[in-house]
């Protein structure tokens, strides 16, 4: 069987609205978008959940244009050798932006005044009257002076807390994972809590800007509140699983917490008391979706094309220069003699190997191997299969 041009021409699926702007990188002869697909060869998507859906035999990457990738099964990806991008930061400003007005907003009581304000609408004559009396209620608070804890430090977080800064606030972070580039980021005057509970206690406001997993499910609970100031707001521009809803509604209702505001209302969320529901809004700007898009974009063509990966979230970010010879690329176990084994099949071909690279990540790596000469259509899927047979072999492309 020889490889066809057919063959060659990837499909594109896109499971939710993703900016044109990064669609048009697949304007290319080698590629197209067909959102009807049911076997394409990769998917773009943003919040739809995937973890109910089945793959296609030739799906190969998955690229979610955003940050957090808990709507993506990304074990069972691994498993069966689909690569899973995100695009790290470049959301990272639309949501910043959104921290901050919503936390200006809400110590103001903006929401609720301008709510107020409208439905004055029929009172004729009266409305500038009942405006100068009825605006005590919404008397706020300046957040200058006081204490914000941001939890997580990272794309998010960091321009959160240095911003904050820049308005007067005292800034209190805890990230024991914090990574170098961020921390050389990090305005110095952000102060570091040595625990969570030492933020909890010493924070007027509380930003989190953590992923969803399983350590950090639940984190905002009925402990976590008893240790904080009376009448904290806390904002949730991550994920909803973040917090336990019903002790965060006794908290409301008893004062602990002032306000709620968060970009995940749903129905248990939306009947508690002080709460300012966001329709996920933290990553909706034209620049936004247009910077997820693109990145995202261009690094499923990359890797389709080149084999390449950048950002991925399961497999070890890898770069050989592209020469547009023949590559072989396989993901697979971490064990003793793999590559040693890959090398052999190719051998096995009479081709000769030009250079390669091998990196690890946890229990998998992934190799790539450039052949020295052009390898003529019938060898390309036998010497595919002759890897495969490799123990350990997850998937095995020669592009
Ligand atoms: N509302 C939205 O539209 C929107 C947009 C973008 C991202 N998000 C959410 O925000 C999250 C953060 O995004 P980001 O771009 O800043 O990601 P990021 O990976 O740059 O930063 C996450 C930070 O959290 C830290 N962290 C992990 N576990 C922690 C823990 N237990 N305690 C404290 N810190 C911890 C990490 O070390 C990292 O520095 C995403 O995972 C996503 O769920 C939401
Ligand atoms: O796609 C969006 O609008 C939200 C993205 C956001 O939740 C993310 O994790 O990046």
């Amino acid at each position: 069987m020889s490889t066809t041009l057919l063959d060659k021409v990837k499909t594109i699926k896109t499971l939710n609205n993703i900016a044109g702007s990064g669609l048009n990188v697949f304007k290319k002869e080698n590629f197209i978008i067909d959102n009807d697909s049911e076997n394409p060869d990769a998917i773009v998507v943003r919040s739809y959940n995937m973890h109910a859906i089945d793959f296609g035999d030739k799906l190969k990457a998955i690229a979610r244009a955003g940050a957090g990738v808990n709507n993506i099964p990304v074990e069972k990806c691994t498993e069966q050798g689909i690569v899973v991008f995100n695009t790290p930061g470049a959301n990272a400003n639309a949501v910043k932006e959104m921290v901050l007005t919503s936390l200006m907003a809400s110590s103001r009581n903006l929401f609720d005044g301008v709510a107020w304000a409208k439905n004055l609408k029929d009172e004729g004559e009266q409305i500038p009257k009942l405006v100068e009396a009825g605006k005590k209620q919404f008397v706020g608070k300046e957040i200058k002076g006081k204490t914000l804890g941001v939890i997580g430090l990272g794309a998010i977080g960091a321009l959160v807390a240095n911003d904050a800064l820049d308005l007067d606030m005292d800034v209190i972070g805890f990230d024991p994972f914090i990574s170098v580039d961020t921390a050389w980021n990090l305005s110095r005057n952000v102060q570091r809590a040595m625990t969570l509970e030492q933020l909890f206690a010493e924070s007027d406001y509380i930003t989190v800007h953590v992923p969803l997993t399983n350590d950090t499910k639940g984190m905002f609970n009925k402990e976590a509140f008893s240790i904080m100031k009376e009448g904290v707001q806390i904002l949730n521009f991550s994920r909803g699983e973040l917090v336990n809803e019903i002790d965060m509604a006794v908290a409301l209702e008893n004062g602990e917490v002032g306000r709620y505001i968060t970009d995940f209302p749903n129905e248990n969320v939306l009947k508690m008391k002080n709460i300012i529901p966001v329709p996920h809004l933290g990553a909706s700007t034209q620049e936004s979706e247009e910077n997820c898009a693109i990145m995202a974009a261009r690094q499923v063509k990359d890797y389709l094309e080149t084999g390449n990966i950048k950002n991925s979230v399961n497999f070890p970010n890898v770069y050989l220069p592209y020469t547009g010879k023949q590559r072989v690329a396989a993901f697979h176990k971490n064990v003793p003699n793999m590559v040693g084994q890959i090398t052999m099949a190719i051998s096995g071909y009479s081709l000769n190997i030009a250079d390669m690279v091998n990196r690890s990540r946890g229990e998998y790596a992934y190799t790539m191997i450039d052949i020295d000469n052009e390898v003529e259509g019938d060898i390309i899927p036998s010497l595919e299969a002759k890897i495969r047979e490799i123990e350990g072999i997850v998937t095995t492309r020669v592009l």
